[in-house]
């Protein structure tokens, strides 16, 4: 059986950690074991990293590191079809979402990387002095060392090379620890590094779980200079715990229970093609993804008995096959948590639209499948609407004005990403400026330009990265000052 090796100091090496294995979630066969790192791995892992900070790394100008990220994007994309098998191996996701989304903004990330480190300004004072001749200030932007890279499991080559290429790109080193159970990625993208030519340390992969595991003994070693971290929001908090002590900064992408909101002018094939896509693509599993609706009610019937429609119209079945358009959950024990909220639906009285329970697939009976889901009459305390299930559900309730519309929008300790739908551009601006997200949509859902800030409000998270707040957070700014 395959089995999925860390990646330390440019070598493929076992942990002392156990070994443990790794499933295909559309059958949930073992199709792998993972050596998992213990503690003195994950130290050799950022000793490494230090060593490589001030090794041949630290002399690269930035022409020649643009070189390199160039050069790893190309190794993924030559290598397309490797990483799409791993990944689909992984995570169960149809070919026909990684071929399209995972992979080619895997390979992206290290060309935006490469443009925004090429282009980026930093700023400069002129001041004056009593003698007249005056001083100059500026900053110069330093690395900021080791990066702690902790990654979740639903976008696992994506999330992960998101944070690696801005760090790499800044001059930073990285040790990187993927989620249990999405290792193979992480893992295959050693291989480009090392193709590449990115010297040794300078990019390490460590395996294993989160508290009191490898997770934990990365966050919390002492030579780790920064951590970022895209997951659930109470290991956000652990996280950064741990990073207090030796006040290290943190990026953290949280989780979400994010609204969209329909008015009744919206164009609703338009409306319809988004929401299908944002309650339901990638199962579900998608920190930005719609799990509260609210739609105004002169459309309300409308609209939900679209949406059921639509969420009727998904193919299971072999991921391989392009003509499949919905994978299962990530892992059995993720099964467990959506199904219980399928089951606290029916038991607080939902009306179930779509879906509701688990698909018979033949062939795949051992995979963690279940149903697209739309329900609507639950009060907004129920738990459906308003814990992060991340799973492909969602709840419709109807409004009748703006105003309405806003605060039950606003309503969640969370604030990751809205969606608005209207003709009425005034009043998408308008809403959008009163939402409290990062992110707001209108008349569209994951249109990403890769420029822009992201990141969450509230408990889903702190920071921005994206475009130059991806170098903010991966650099330091020093000022100098020249007396003139
Ligand atoms: N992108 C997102 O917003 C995601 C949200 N989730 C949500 O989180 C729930 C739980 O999924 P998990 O995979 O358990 O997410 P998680 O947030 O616990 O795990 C994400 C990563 O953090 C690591 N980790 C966990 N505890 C840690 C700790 N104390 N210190 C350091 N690292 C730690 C894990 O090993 C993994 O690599 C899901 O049901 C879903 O609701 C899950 C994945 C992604
Ligand atoms: O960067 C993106 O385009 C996507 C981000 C998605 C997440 O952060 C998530 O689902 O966790």
């Amino acid at each position: 059986m395959k089995r999925i090796q860390n990646f330390i100091n440019g070598r493929f090496v076992d942990g002392t950690g156990e070994l443990f294995e790794n499933r295909f979630p559309a059958t949930g066969e073992v199709h792998s074991l993972v050596s998992a790192a213990g503690e003195q791995d994950v130290d050799a892992a950022v000793s490494a990293a230090k060593k490589a900070l001030k090794g041949p790394w630290a002399r690269l100008s930035v022409q020649e590191r643009i070189t390199l990220l160039r050069r790893v994007a190309d190794g993924i994309n030559a290598r397309f079809d490797e990483f799409l098998r791993a990944e689909i191996m992984d995570t169960g996701k149809p070919a026909s979402i990684a071929s399209h989304i995972d992979i080619p903004r895997g390979a992206a990330n290290f060309n935006v990387f490469a443009d925004q480190i090429a282009s980026v300004a930093t700023e400069a004072f002129e001041m004056a002095t009593p003698d007249g001749a005056g001083a100059l200030n500026y900053a110069i932007r330093m690395p900021r060392g080791v990066i702690g890279v902790v990654c979740p499991w639903n976008l696992p080559l994506l999330l992960m090379t998101w944070k690696v290429a801005p760090a790499l790109a800044c001059g930073n080193t990285v040790v990187v620890k993927p989620s249990e159970e999405t290792p193979a990625t992480a893992t295959l993208l050693g291989e480009v590094m090392n193709d590449a030519g990115i010297p040794e340390g300078v990019y390490n992969v460590v395996h294993g779980f989160g508290g009191g595991s490898t997770g934990e003994f990365l966050s919390s070693h002492p030579d780790v200079d920064a951590i970022t971290f895209t997951g659930e929001t109470t290991t956000g908090e652990a996280i950064m715990a741990a990073a207090a002590r030796g006040v290290r900064p943190v990026s953290l992408e949280l989780g979400g229970k994010n609204p969209g909101i329909v008015f009744d002018d919206a164009d609703i094939d338009i409306t319809i093609e988004g929401l299908g896509r944002s309650c339901f693509a990638n199962t579900g599993q998608v920190c930005l993804g719609t799990e509260r609706l609210y739609v105004q009610r002169g459309i309300f019937d409308q609209v939900a008995e679209k949406l059921a429609a639509r969420a009727r119209t998904y193919a299971f079945g072999d991921p391989f096959d392009q003509s499949t358009t919905m994978g299962p959950l990530i892992s059995e024990e993720h099964r467990r948590k959506v199904l219980a909220y399928y089951e606290k639906a029916k038991a607080g009285g939902a009306e179930i639209l779509a879906g509701g329970g688990v698909p018979s697939i033949q062939g795949y009976e051992g995979g963690s499948w279940v149903e697209p889901t739309v329900w609507t009459g639950l009060p907004e305390d129920s738990p459906v609407v308003r814990d992060e299930i991340f799973g492909p559900c969602t709840h419709i309730t109807p409004f009748d004005d703006e105003e309405e519309a806003i605060q039950l929008a606003n309503n969640s300790p969370y604030g990751l990403a809205t969606s608005i739908w209207t003709t009425n551009l005034s009043r998408g601006h308008r809403v959008a400026g009163r939402i409290d997200a990062g992110i707001t949509w209108v008349n569209c859902w994951f249109l990403r330009d890769l420029r822009t800030p992201f990141g969450g409000s509230k408990r889903s998270g702190i920071g921005r990265e994206g475009g130059v707040h991806s170098l903010e957070f991966y650099t330091e700014l020093r000022n100098v000052c020249v007396k003139l």
